[in-house]
């Protein structure tokens, strides 16, 4: 079973996004990333992003994930501060441990891109 259908699928993923922004906002070590984004879109964009990274189905059109960062010049405090609003966004909802667990190892997964780290040699 994928990790979306563990959580809840849909109905868990949208959840998940909207306290998750609603975190972001309220979190002064990135709230700024997002002044001028347009928060519905960019809530459209994240389900189903996290919806195709999570195993479910795909209808992602966005951009991807090192285009989309790149010119935010992102630092490793920055991923580390959407993670921890990530992991409180899923413990708010009651998400096991050990989903969250596998969550943040699927982010874990496109860090490097997220903060344009280069491609190794
Ligand atoms: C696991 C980590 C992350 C994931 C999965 C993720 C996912 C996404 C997705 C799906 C988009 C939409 C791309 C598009 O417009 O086509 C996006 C855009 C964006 N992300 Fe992230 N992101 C992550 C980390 C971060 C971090 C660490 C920050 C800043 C603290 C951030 C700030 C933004 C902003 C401001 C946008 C809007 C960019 C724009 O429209 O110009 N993201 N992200």
């Amino acid at each position: 079973m994928s990790i979306f259908e563990k959580i809840g699928g849909e109905a868990a993923v949208n959840a998940a996004v909207d306290v998750f922004y609603r975190n972001v906002l309220m979190d002064e070590r990135i709230s700024h990333f997002f002044d001028s984004i347009d928060m519905a879109s960019q809530h459209q964009k994240q389900k189903a992003f996290m919806t195709m990274a999570f195993g479910g189905p795909n209808h992602y059109t966005g951009a991807d994930m090192r285009k989309a960062h790149a010119h935010m010049k992102l630092t490793e405090e920055h991923f580390t501060a959407v993670a921890e609003n990530l992991i409180a966004a899923l413990k708010e909802l009651n998400v096991a441990q050990e989903h969250i667990d596998e969550i943040i190892a699927v982010c874990l997964s496109v860090k490097d891109d997220v903060l344009n780290v280069p491609p190794a040699a």
